[in-house]
């Protein structure tokens, strides 16, 4: 599968882990390590701020997505609590994972251990117009599994 990379970031890394990198070529994200002097231990439902050394300098109209690593989620219970994270492309502080143990034994995260992924979205800056009724359509205000489950 040809990659191309057309899109150059800059980005500061104050950490002492290489920079982030997709894994194979068509990876979505580029996995991100922590960046701590001790290890933490994570108990059943404590959540914790875990920082990256990483600046990123998105361009405006990017934003990069911080989302779990499903093999953390299935095979240790951690998971990004506020998934996906939201980094805007204005931010110019450290990026840093809100990481939460959901099993119900402590875990550890260790210097390097690679504890989220990134992706870089496009996003559309709207412009919100003010209306006093909206077009119609089937569904409706039909949600929150008002179409059933098979
Ligand atoms: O997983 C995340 C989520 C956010 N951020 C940083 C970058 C982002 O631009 C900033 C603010 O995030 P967000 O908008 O989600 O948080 P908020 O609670 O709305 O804070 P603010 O009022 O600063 O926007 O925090 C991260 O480093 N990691
Ligand atoms: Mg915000």
């Amino acid at each position: 599968m040809p990659q191309v990379h057309q899109l150059t970031i800059n980005i500061i890394n104050r950490s002492s882990n290489p920079l982030p990198t997709y894994a194979t070529e068509g990876s979505s994200g580029m996995d991100l390590r922590a960046d701590i002097e001790e290890e933490i231990i994570l108990q059943p439902l404590e959540r914790r701020l875990v920082p990256t050394g990483l600046f990123i300098e998105l361009p405006l109209g990017y934003e990069a997505q911080v989302r779990p690593r499903s093999g953390l989620a299935i095979k240790q219970g951690i998971t990004c609590l506020n998934s996906p994270g939201t980094v805007d492309a204005d931010y110019r502080g450290e990026l840093k994972v809100v990481l939460v143990n959901f099993s119900s034994g402590p875990q550890t995260i260790k210097n390097g251990d690679r504890i989220a992924q990134m992706v870089i979205q496009r996003v559309e800056i709207a412009r919100l117009i003010q209306v006093d009724e909206i077009g119609s359509t089937v569904r409706g205000e039909g949600g929150f599994g008002h179409t059933g489950k098979q």
